[in-house]
């Protein structure tokens, strides 16, 4: 299969949704709510998951989805569920042309039912989307990266993937630049980028994008989070250490990190755990990790393992993740598994 189509609506409903993540971004309220396990969310975070699912759910009725969000503080308030009903409603009449391929959304309960459809538990058979509606929500709320990502995973393995980074530059050697990208894959087909465009039916082919494959340690830089809750930084900078790497991190939120890998703009990203009880999220790494892989890189977790997408959804079987070019892979994981000896 080409999977084109599934490519081209991943696409058109992860740049849709930018519209909305832009101008709430741009704007002072956020409707930033705590979840029961203490992370943010805002009303972008809504507004974009019910966006992205109207078009999954448009063009493939048949297909789960994984969702992070659920509307459940929609239901319970009003505060939060208008103003994202009013986002949500301009963004649709800002993109009318794409109305006919990825739908639109005709009340806020419409809105919260969409959101909704993400409650799939994920599994090792069929087809299932796995929606960040807004990856590093952190990160969006204090003016950094983030990402908004859509996977498709087939009978267990990802197999579609599209990420959205508006505030990555389109070009990395002009950082203040013109800013936002779009990354796509398809397993076997490779990698491509192209810039984020505000007038999203313009659907411009991307461009190609390969890893670096630089020659040693001494010549690569690595990317890390922001959160040191998220990843554990000091047994990140004591590897890099070990590995010969002088070059200082570059720390940034969200997904973004395997888009910049992938461009190379950067060439290992470490995300080590900070517990080894945590399970990570599919929809934190299945986009990011197969566009980095059709870059022509590896993504395993800290032993050396692939990534397991078809055990539900979280990545219970795996702790933590790496991602590096081809030539250096194994040295990274020997250098993980000696600062880890402890724990693994
Ligand atoms: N203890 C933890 N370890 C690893 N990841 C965590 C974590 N707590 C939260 N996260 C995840 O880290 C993601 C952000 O990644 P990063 O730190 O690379 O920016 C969050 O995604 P959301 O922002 O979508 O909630 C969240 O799912
Ligand atoms: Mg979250
Ligand atoms: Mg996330
Ligand atoms: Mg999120």
């Amino acid at each position: 299969m080409s999977y084109s189509k599934e490519r081209h609506i991943a696409e058109l409903a992860v740049q849709r949704a930018c519209i909305l993540t832009n101008r709430v971004f741009h704007s002072r309220v956020k409707g930033t709510v705590t979840k029961d396990d203490k992370s943010p969310v805002t009303l972008a975070d809504y507004g974009a998951q019910a966006l992205v699912i109207g078009a999954v759910n448009k063009n493939f009725p048949q297909d789960n989805i994984v969702g992070e969000e659920d509307a459940e503080v929609l239901r319970q308030k009003a505060d939060v569920r208008e103003p994202t009903w009013q986002y949500v409603k301009e963004t649709i009449e800002q993109s009318q042309e794409v109305v006919g391929e990825i739908g639109s959304i005709n009340s806020a309960e419409e809105m919260m039912d969409l959101i909704d459809l993400g409650v799939h538990a994920g599994g090792p058979t069929g087809r299932i989307w796995a929606l960040d509606p807004i990856d590093g929500t952190k990160g969006f709320l204090r003016g950094g990266q983030y990402a908004v990502c859509l996977g498709l995973i087939v009978d267990g393995q990802v197999t579609v993937g599209a990420l959205a980074c508006p505030n990555l530059p389109v070009d990395p050697k002009n950082p203040d630049g013109e800013k936002g990208i779009i990354l796509s894959a398809v397993r076997g087909q490779g990698a491509t980028l192209k810039p984020l465009l505000e007038n999203i039916c313009a659907d411009e082919p991307g461009i190609p994008i390969k890893m670096n494959a630089p020659a040693s340690f001494a010549d690569a830089a690595f990317c890390e989070g922001v959160e040191s809750g998220h990843s554990n930084q000091g047994q990140q900078a004591s590897i890099a250490k070990k590995l010969g790497i002088t070059k200082e991190s570059v720390r940034m939120d969200s997904q973004a990190k395997y888009a910049s890998v992938a461009r190379g703009d950067g060439d290992l990203y470490l995300r080590l755990p900070t517990s080894m009880t945590y399970e990570e999220k599919i929809w934190d790494h299945a986009a990011g990790s197969l566009i980095v892989e059709e870059a022509g890189g590896i993504v395993s977790d800290v032993r050396g393992n692939p990534l397991n997408f078809a055990v539900g959804r979280t990545l219970k079987k795996n702790n933590g993740v790496i991602a590096a070019p081809k030539n250096l892979h194994a040295k990274v994981i020997e250098a993980v598994k000696d600062e880890l000896k402890a724990v693994l």
